[in-house]
């Protein structure tokens, strides 16, 4: 068995998954500061001697820094005294990136920070073939591999013997070293990064040293390949994940019938009805819908959610308590939770209740159409950023004079989807003998006559909306440029400390509107005037409303035909403004260069991180693909999995992997702590950096479990009880921001930021 000591990176799961794969081995990882300290002693005591060999991974800080160190500091220690090189008490370590400096700063070199910070590009390395290296082999020259740190080993002392070098501007920047005569060994670099080349044959050379060493001192290993062998006491702070359906599998519910209510009414309007022609027409007779509309490429379907409010369940979360509201049928319960958690596990105990297989569908409906609908009914709705991890709850404060909503779902069992390939009109109910209802939709909207809009009818700003005499309530309040700039800088310096290696800096813009002006009307502009978009959306809650034009997919999961649960993740990162002068070969000029390929490469080896927590099955099946969307062109990458480990489904990687990584940087955990002490700065933002629906996610689960879900960016939200809001007047908001790395400049930074809030900003100018 191989230790992986994480010190909260986001990138350790890819180490864990390329020492797997390339040795075969069980890895079990833990966080540096799983034991405390008074445990310590009984972790180099009793413990070590499990495991074959010690991985210590990368991660944000200073080896110096006990709290961005934990464990390691004190190990070290405990090894320097048993320098007598062939003791059993020492185990083979490999110390990546952080780890690496950890190892060199224990043995009395210095750290010093570099001059030109390297994050997310690749360099050669060169090993050193003039003495003996066993870590790298003859082969193993001048290979790419990704750099992703602030601070090196500049001067090493006797103990520690260098191994490889990188050349940059002409200096030569420590790779890889090891320590005289323990079974220390190390590398700056990442090699288990997707970008990088030669991470097996790194890991498969140290397995070999390490497997020597152990033969050659006699060291016993207690542990084997299974995991059962490890004492109580340690295996309970192991990494891992609880899963969120109960007993793990969510085909196991007790009642299936095989024979599922569903009516479904297949039909065509003409060709230029759209969904948002068919959610105006609801809305003219006052009938509630939800949207998620795929209003321009890759987007595929549009789901229409047509729930009666008064009937459908609603569940309700907010970070602010710990408890959820339920409302079903007109009856109202609050359950207490202990913590966030629990939220997650009762959504995937309700899906698990609800859940139908889709082949029981298939049966029931035959061949209804030439692709299976990617929505059967299921959970539509919304995500903040603070219900996703490692925002500190302690700290925040309330938007709304109550608690701010974080989490909004409506359980859809009527709905309408659109295919926009085929221009096939689907109306859906899963609720028992509902066959009259579609048939009442069907007839209603294929004799309808004012269906479709007319574009000449939705003026070109929301402004229009407002009456002349009330003009003077429409108020702008943008964020202050002097404080984005010392924000900026504040990032600059966590960037070159080695706290973070990309931070995602966002800002929030207000906008004050007579509270008559409609949510709907303020979603047709943005989106059929403005900033038509894959993934836009409008969901009107009673205390939340969202309207969205998002171009970025974050999650989806889906079973394939042969039955695997196959995700899908789309972050984009690399921005460039989309205007008559700028075509799509210039914008690849400007995205395809180190800066911004950097800060796509750093989200992607994140997200890889996210996903093998559940997978070995990982691919990045495009990588940094440029693509235009109306104001800009954005570089793309997509990431797949198969969730093949028993028991996890596509919810677990929603819980664990939100806030979405475009949204914060990396790594995630620091990232976002700092982000939201810089983010307070701004009067525009909320209490204590507090960002709300924005940087969260929007979309469905179906009971089917196949699920979309988008980042909540280019989007304005309000909420009913904003602590701003007046008698006679709402607040709007919208996010927007950017990815800020050590190539970022202020100016452009701001201006990429800027850019972002117009996609949104333009339907009321
Ligand atoms: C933060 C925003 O967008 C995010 C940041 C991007 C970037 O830094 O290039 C691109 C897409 C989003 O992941 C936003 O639109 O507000
Ligand atoms: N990737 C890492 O482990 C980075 C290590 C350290 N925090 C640095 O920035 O140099």
């Amino acid at each position: 068995m191989i230790l992986l000591i994480d010190s909260y990176d986001s990138f350790t799961n890819n180490l864990a998954s390329l020492l797997r794969q390339t040795t075969h081995q069980k890895v079990i990882t833990i966080h540096n500061d799983a034991f405390p300290p008074d445990q310590y002693d009984t972790f180099y005591n009793d413990y070590l001697s499990y495991f074959d060999f010690m991985v210590i991974g990368p991660g944000p800080g200073h080896p110096a820094n006990d709290d961005d160190v934990g464990i390691i500091k004190f190990l070290f220690e405990k090894f320097k005294y048993a320098k007598q090189a062939q003791s059993q008490s020492v185990i083979p370590v490999l110390g990546i990136c952080l780890g690496f400096q950890c190892m060199c700063y224990s043995f009395g070199n210095d750290i010093s920070r570099l001059s030109d910070v390297r994050h997310g590009q690749v360099y050669d390395i060169i090993p050193d073939n003039d003495i003996e290296n066993l870590l790298f082999n003859d082969s193993m020259t001048g290979f790419g591999n990704v750099r992703y740190h602030s601070l090196y080993v500049d001067e090493v002392n006797d103990e520690i013997i260098p191994l490889a070098y990188c050349y940059d501007n002409d200096s030569k920047v420590l790779m890889a070293a090891r320590h005289s005569s323990l079974p220390f060994y190390g590398v700056q670099y990442h090699p288990e990064s997707i970008c990088s080349t030669n991470g097996e044959k790194l890991v498969r050379n140290f397995s070999k040293i390490a497997y020597d060493y152990n033969q050659k001192v006699n060291r016993t290993i207690k542990g084997h390949s299974d995991e059962s062998t490890l004492p109580q006491a340690f295996s309970s702070h192991t990494v891992h994940e609880d899963y969120l359906i109960p007993n793990g599998i969510i085909e196991n519910k007790s009642n299936t019938s095989t024979d599922p209510d569903i009516y479904l009414k297949k039909f065509q309007l003409n060709n230029d009805i759209d969904p948002t022609d068919i959610c105006d027409y609801f809305n003219r007779y006052h009938e509630k819908f939800f949207l998620l509309n795929s209003a321009s490429i890759p987007g595929e379907w549009s789901i229409i959610g047509l729930p009666v409010l008064s009937e459908n369940e609603i569940i309700t979360h907010s970070v602010d308590a710990l408890e959820v509201h339920i409302n079903v049928n007109g009856n109202h319960s609050t359950l207490p939770i202990k913590d966030k958690s629990e939220v997650w596990k009762l959504i995937g105990s309700k899906i698990k209740e609800k859940y139908i297989p889709r082949s029981d569908i298939n049966t029931k409906l035959g061949n209804y159409h030439e692709r299976d609908l990617p929505f059967f009914g299921g959970y539509l709705g919304l995500i903040s950023y603070e219900e996703g991890q490692h925002v500190i709850l302690e700290q925040l404060e309330s938007i709304c004079n109550g608690n701010t909503p974080d989490l909004k779902l409506i359980y859809i069992d009527r709905f309408m989807v659109y295919d926009h390939t085929t221009h096939d009109w689907f109306v859906v109910s899963i609720r028992p003998n509902d066959s009259e209802w579609c048939e009442s939709i069907y007839t209603r909207l294929t004799q309808a006559e004012d269906l479709k809009l007319s574009l000449d009818d939705i003026p070109s700003s929301v402004k229009d909306y407002v009456n002349e005499s009330d003009q003077n309530l429409i108020k702008f309040e943008f964020p202050s440029r002097d404080i984005y700039n010392q924000q900026f800088a504040q990032c600059q310096d966590y960037l070159h400390s080695g706290d973070s290696y990309e931070l995602c800096l966002t800002t929030q813009s207000k906008i004050t509107l007579p509270s008559y002006v409609n949510a709907w009307d303020i979603y047709k502009v943005l989106t059929l005037r403005k900033n038509p978009s894959p993934f836009s959306c409008f969901m009107d809650f009673e205390d939340c409303v969202i309207i969205s034009s998002s171009p970025e997919r974050f999650l989806s999961w889906k079973n394939t035909v042969d039955n695997k649960k196959q995700v899908e993740l789309r972050p984009i990162k690399g921005t460039v403004k989309n205007t008559p002068e700028v075509d799509i070969v210039q914008a690849t000029k400007i995205l395809k260069t180190p800066k911004e390929m950097g800060e796509n490469l750093m989200i992607v080896d994140l997200i890889r991180h996210d996903l093998y927590q559940f997978t070995e099955q990982v691919d990045v099946t495009q990588l940094m693909a440029v693509e235009e969307y109306k104001t800009v062109y954005q570089l793309v990458s997509v990431i797949q999995g198969q969730l093949s480990k028993q028991g996890y489904h596509g919810i677990d990687v929603l819980h664990s992997s939100l806030p979405p990584g475009s949204m914060t940087g990396a790594p995630k955990k620091r990232s976002v702590e700092l982000l939201q002490r810089i983010e307070s700065m701004q009067t525009t933002s909320t209490p204590n950096g507090r960002r709300g629906i924005y940087s969260g996610v929007v979309g469905y689960w179906s009971v089917t479990d196949e699920a979309d879900w988008s980042v909540i960016i280019r989007s304005v939200f309000h909420y009913a009880d904003d602590k701003e809001n007046t008698d006679q007047t709402k607040i709007w908001r919208i996010g927007a921001g950017g990815a800020i790395t050590v190539l970022s400049k202020a100016s452009d930074e701001w201006e990429e930021m800027e850019l972002k809030l117009v996609s949104a900003l333009q339907a009321f100018k």
